[in-house]
């Protein structure tokens, strides 16, 4: 099925979309008219620049307010129409969207409409057009593909078709297997977009909010499994209409939206194969085994600085690598890398951000597939020379320029340990009981934030938590959580849109988006926190308002409450159990770690607390804000 995308949904003058929509991998494109109408060229002049880039025009849109108007209005619609066939025939487009009327003079009337839409394909025939009719969720009387698809049966018009859009159709709560009574061949074109699950006027819903398949809440996955079911196999065309998107790169709208298609395609063909026989198979969404290895970027200088908190969280060193300065520390099911190399791609991530976590390195069941997954989705492939005898680990690019690689224990990869690191052979020191990494934070530009869910959501087989809001002291961050199945990944992406947020200050100091914290589980988090406490671990001062107030809100027991005061705990309880939070003081540009544990089936991350974390990290940064008594 050709892929296609609406010239609408990317940033920049009609040549930049050109550009990024073929660099993409897409078969062809919609033509929004406003994009055409601010060229400075000619129609054939576009249609030359789009054969160019090995694009067809497979749409030609939108068509407004033209089905049920009284005379004289109706006889200027088709006027009207007649000089936009004029204009497609030197682009060469055959296919026109017309959507339903807004107009506040249109009459409705079912067989009004089709009338109109009948002599409409009489007058396309006669130039070798077709058209199709899309109901737009606010169209006057036609709102609802169950009735536009009426208004085309009714029309009963070769070259009048219907035109499916996810948005309409879901936005409204239509539900989409109404879709499978539609024949396949009187669907002439499918346009997708997803949404945050917002409730707020459609109109401006569908015109500043919608995303890319996958990015939002709508079922896109159960409205193409019934588009699909119809027999339909024309294009598959993405519209969306964002705020965000219409100022990012055009390049990296593109490329998320191709790799949207795909994912989409790949979940429809998994959810539905006896239909899906036109899509092109991709290996399975990964799931994740476990978190093999977080391995730190620094220098000879800041190592120490990084070490001596690694010892006090009681991480002791298992190993060094065969052949590179990097260090092996480890706890429970835990490895983290210390690498001080002066060159190559650790020594670079340095360079750019300080100390900072380079790779994330993640135990898959079968990591040449997981590989194969993600670069058929357009991730970038990450390769370093490494000598003789060491492991090539199967490596993309992941946020911030950072290296996401996969480890698993069907190749040479499960003995990544014995190969490519010289162990200690002494015992490890005691442990303060830390067992696993719980989630990783990344921190990146709150318009970054769509892109990177994408990417772990189409790689791996995992769900997204809705986003929160948490209240900084000096502006609103926005947090998403990304969990694989059974929660051995968790990711919280976290968008900064002030400069002056923790977060909004880590991206600036750190010179982009990249790990903020790390936040280890702990079986036994109170005996975790004296143990961290007896080796030295700063932990972040909490305020005694916070446990009032926890008291107040949950009305714990005073022995609870007198220890969690005691420690620094932080709390938090949802309907499935409860959560214990302890941070330790920021370090380098803003990085700081976390210890939790999960008691029952607590979902969350402590969102309710953020708020007064953010503010004790701000305190413990400045003590100069500390109120004098
Ligand atoms: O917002 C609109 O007007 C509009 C126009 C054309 C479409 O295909 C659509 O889905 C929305
Ligand atoms: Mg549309």
């Amino acid at each position: 099925m050709k892929t296609s995308i609406a010239t609408v949904s990317i940033s920049g003058d009609f040549r930049d979309k050109l550009a990024a929509i073929a660099a993409a991998g897409f078969d062809g494109l919609e033509i929004f008219e406003q994009d055409f109408v601010a060229f400075e060229g000619g129609p054939r002049e576009a249609a030359a620049m789009v054969r160019g880039h090995g694009l067809e025009i497979l749409l030609f849109q939108p068509f407004r307010d033209f089905e049920g108007l009284p005379e004289p209005l109706r006889t200027r619609a088709f006027a009207r129409a007649e000089r936009k066939f004029d204009l497609m025939q030197e682009l060469g487009a055959d296919l026109l969207l017309v959507c339903s009327s807004v107009h506040p003079e249109a009459i409705g009337g079912i067989d009004r409409a089709a009338a109109d839409l009948h002599e409409l394909g009489e007058r396309a025939a006669a130039r070798g057009l077709r058209l199709g009719f899309e109901a737009l969720a606010w169209g006057r009387y036609v709102n609802d593909h169950r009735d536009a698809w009426e208004v085309v049966r009714r029309a009963d018009h070769p070259n009048v078709g219907l035109i499916l859009d996810s948005f309409h159709s879901l936005g409204r709560g239509i539900p989409p297997d109404t879709i499978r009574r539609i024949p396949g061949d009187k669907i002439f074109f499918v346009q997708l977009a997803d949404a945050p699950a917002i409730d707020m006027d459609l109109l401006y819903w569908s015109r500043h909010f919608r995303n890319m398949p996958g990015e939002g809440d709508l079922d896109v996955v159960g409205f193409m499994r019934a588009v699909m079911a119809t027999g339909y196999r024309g294009p598959l065309s993405l519209e969306i209409f964002n705020d965000q998107f219409r100022s990012a790169l055009p390049g990296l709208v593109a490329s998320d939206g191709h790799r949207s298609l795909l994912a989409l395609m790949d979940r429809v063909k998994r959810a539905e194969p006896a239909v899906a026989e036109a899509v092109t198979p991709l290996p399975a969404p990964a799931s994740v085994d476990a978190v093999e290895f977080i391995e730190f970027a620094t220098s000879a200088a800041e190592a120490p600085g990084l070490e001596t908190q690694l010892s006090a969280m009681g991480f002791t060193r298992a190993g060094r690598h065969v052949s590179k300065s990097v260090t092996l520390w480890r706890q429970g099911g835990i490895n983290i890398l210390v690498n001080t190399e002066t060159t190559g791609f650790a020594h670079s991530a340095f360079i750019s951000h300080g100390t900072t976590v380079s790779d994330i390195a993640l135990r898959v069941p079968d990591a040449s597939a997981t590989l194969g997954r993600a670069l058929a989705l357009g991730s970038k492939r990450f390769s370093q020379a490494t000598a003789p005898g060491e492991l090539q680990i199967p490596a993309i690019r992941g946020v911030g320029g950072s290296v996401l690689r996969f480890v698993d224990g069907i190749s040479d990869l499960g003995r990544l340990w014995e190969v490519d690191f010289r162990l200690e052979k002494n015992a490890p020191g005691p442990s303060a009981g830390l067992a696993r990494v719980d989630h990783i934070g990344q921190t990146m530009a709150y318009g970054e934030m769509l892109s990177w869910s994408l990417f772990y959501t189409s790689i791996f087989e995992a769900t997204k938590a809705p986003m929160v809001d948490v209240a900084d002291p000096d502006g609103l961050v926005r947090s998403q959580a990304i969990e694989t199945a059974g929660g051995a990944l968790r990711v919280t992406l976290n968008g900064a849109e002030s400069r002056r947020t923790q977060a909004g200050r880590f991206v600036a100091d750190s010179f982009g988006s990249a790990v903020q914290h790390i936040a280890f589980a702990a079986d036994d988090i109170f005996a975790a926190a004296e143990a961290l406490a007896a080796r030295g671990f700063q932990a972040l001062a909490i305020g005694k308002n916070y446990y009032d107030d926890l008291d107040a809100r949950f009305g714990l027991e005073p022995e609870l409450l007198a220890r969690l005061k005691s420690l620094n705990l932080m709390y938090d309880r949802d309907a499935g159990g409860e959560f214990f939070q302890l941070y330790g003081r920021s370090f380098g540009e803003g990085m700081f770690f976390e210890i939790v544990e999960r008691r029952g089936a607590y979902a969350g991350y402590g969102a309710a607390n953020a708020p007064f974390r953010t503010a004790a990290q701000r305190r413990a940064a400045r003590p100069g804000d500390m109120p004098r008594i």
